[in-house]
Parts: structure tokens; C-alpha cells; sequence
């Protein structure tokens, strides 16, 4: 199964952590192609790729994913764009987040949830585990 995960990178690194967390429990499902998005790093090892690269290889990965597992916590407009281009496309989608006084989950995610292709689902990293087992299973 190839995995397509979505973290903040422009948006805000303030979770970096938590997305290599979420990386590393998905690889026991299957291949992450954004394995990158986990990375202390990312910033700087992406720095000298043109903004046209990094989308059009972000899209072929997305076109080649089977499903998309997106930390929503943290707002990004790259993340946005690429749930908009997975759900356009009909993908298996899984967001994520995590609840904060500070952090508004926009409605354009929260209200895309119909239970089935598209999933929105507040979560603690203790509950990751078993989310992933029942999304990818
Ligand atoms: O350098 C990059 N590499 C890259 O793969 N992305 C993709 C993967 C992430 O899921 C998403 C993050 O978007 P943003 O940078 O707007 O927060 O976009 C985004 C950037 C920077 O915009």
C-alpha cells in the first residue's frame, strides 16, 4: 500500500515531531511516499527545488497513492490543496487533529467528514495506533 501523509511545512514546523511519530507507525501499513514531511530537516533539504517541482512530484505522488493520512492540527495551505486534489480524485482520506483553544479545524475539512472516503477525526497520539488499524484494514 503506498501512503500519502500531509503535515504543515510552510505552515508551521510546531509538530514536526508528532508527524515522524505518525510516519513511522504508518510504514508498518505500507510505503509513505512524503516520508520528508517527518523531517527535523525538510526546510533546508527542499530549499533549492523550485516550487514546480515539489508540487508536480507531490501530485504524481498523490496519484500514485492509495490513500492519504493528513495532521490537520496545524493550518497549511499546501495540506489544504492537496486534501482538495485527493478528494476531487475520489482517494481514501484520514484527517487528523488534535483539539486546541488555539487552533480552528476550518469547516472546508470538518465538513467534508461523510463517514466513508473521507474521514475527520479528532485524536490523541496514544489513540494513532488503533485509528490507523481501523482506517487501513
Ligand atoms: O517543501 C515542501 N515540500 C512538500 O512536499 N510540501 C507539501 C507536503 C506537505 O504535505 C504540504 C505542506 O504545505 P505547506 O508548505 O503549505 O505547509 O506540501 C510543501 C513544501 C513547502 O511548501
Amino acid at each position: 500500500m503506498k501512503i500519502y501523509f500531509c503535515g504543515s511545512i510552510g505552515g508551521g514546523r510546531q509538530d514536526d515531531e508528532i508527524y515522524a511519530r505518525l510516519i513511522e507507525k504508518l510504514q508498518t501499513y505500507g510505503e509513505v511516499l512524503t516520508k520528508h514531511v517527518g523531517s527535523k530537516t525538510v526546510v533546508q533539504d527542499e530549499i533549492d527545488l523550485t516550487a514546480k517541482y515539489i508540487h508536480d512530484r507531490d501530485v504524481r505522488w498523490l496519484e500514485e497513492s492509495d490513500v492519504v493520512v493528513a495532521e490537520v492540527t496545524q493550518i497549511s495551505m499546501g495540506v489544504g490543496y492537496e486534501l482538495g486534489r485527493a478528494a476531487a480524485m475520489g482517494m481514501k482520506i484520514l484527517c487528523l487533529y488534535r483539539p486546541s483553544p488555539d487552533k480552528r479545524l476550518s469547516d472546508m475539512i470538518a465538513g467534508a467528514h461523510n463517514g466513508t472516503k473521507f474521514i475527520v477525526k479528532k485524536y490523541t497520539e496514544e489513540e494513532a495506533e488503533q485509528i490507523f488499524k481501523d482506517f487501513l484494514i
